[in-house]
């Protein structure tokens, strides 16, 4: 967590760069270190997509080498959408954390608290998917997470677990820039925790009511993700600052004191 408070302040950033490479084996190891290089200056973290590395022989390795070329200083949150039972979910803790050096990780918690536990060590960042920028395919989940009432009494539920349950690590929530209405009730839900927010970009996510709805009253508390407009852009450095200089002329307008 302090890392990433530490990184968001230095590069007055709350961009996350995602890593979903596509492409040859030749043409991905090239372009990701082009991106990695030319987008890290804007970047307050990095979101490798698990799916895009293990379809590929040689995966684990390629997102190894991923994760140790990320300079030291930037967050790295391994999107495996982890959710399976206690034991399971440990060994899934282990290799984000321990063989592939991630500082945190994305988890779905749709079979229950015991897939979340496993993941909270101290330090590390733990972002449980909550409203998910697949907007259509809405049904499935709203009949799981508002069962017992609303997402925001599902989201207040999850921060009153963490903090009694797990308070040496941090968990936020994955919300989708498809549905900035959500954002801001679970905001209001959650005035202080992190969001990571996907779905700008091709998902046709609204940028500017998102950062209206989800900054906290400081001006932070979101990562805005874009993950095939920066790795498809003809230069991704451009991409990223241009990005990142959107967000934060949001967060200027919102909150001057932030300036
Ligand atoms: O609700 C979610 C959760 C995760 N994702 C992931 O984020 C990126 C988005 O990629 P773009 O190319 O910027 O659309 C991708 O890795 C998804 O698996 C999401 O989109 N929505």
């Amino acid at each position: 967590m302090q890392k990433l408070l530490t990184r968001v302040q230095t590069a007055n950033s709350l961009l996350c760069v995602g890593l979903d490479p596509t492409g040859d084996d030749a043409t991905v190891a090239r372009r990701l270190r082009e991106v990695i290089a030319e987008s890290a200056p804007f970047a307050a973290a990095f979101k490798p997509n698990l799916a895009f590395f293990l379809s590929r022989e040689n995966g684990v390795a390629l997102l190894q080498e991923t994760v140790r070329s990320i300079p030291a200083d930037i967050p790295v949150i391994l999107d495996g959408k982890f959710g399976d039972i206690a034991n399971t979910a440990e060994q899934y803790a282990r290799f984000a954390y321990d063989i592939v050096g991630a500082d945190g990780v994305t988890v779905n918690p749709y079979m229950g608290d015991d897939t979340i536990r496993p993941f909270a060590r101290p330090g590390k960042l733990v972002f449980s998917l909550a409203k998910t920028s697949n907007k259509p395919q809405h049904g499935l989940q709203d009949a799981a997470m508002t069962r017992g009432g609303s997402i925001s009494d599902w989201a207040a539920r999850l921060a009153r677990l963490v903090d009694e349950e797990m308070p040496e690590s941090t968990v936020g929530l994955v919300v989708g820039a498809t549905e900035p209405a959500t954002v801001a009730k679970l905001r209001a839900a959650c005035p202080d925790q992190w969001f990571l927010v996907p779905g700008i970009g091709v998902q046709g996510g609204d940028l500017s009511a998102t950062l209206q709805a989800g900054l906290r009253a400081d001006g932070s508390g979101l990562l805005i993700n874009s993950s095939r407009g920066i790795w498809q852009a003809q230069d991704a450095g451009a991409e990223a600052r241009k990005l990142m200089e959107q967000i934060n002329e949001h967060r200027t307008v919102k909150h001057p004191a932030h300036a």
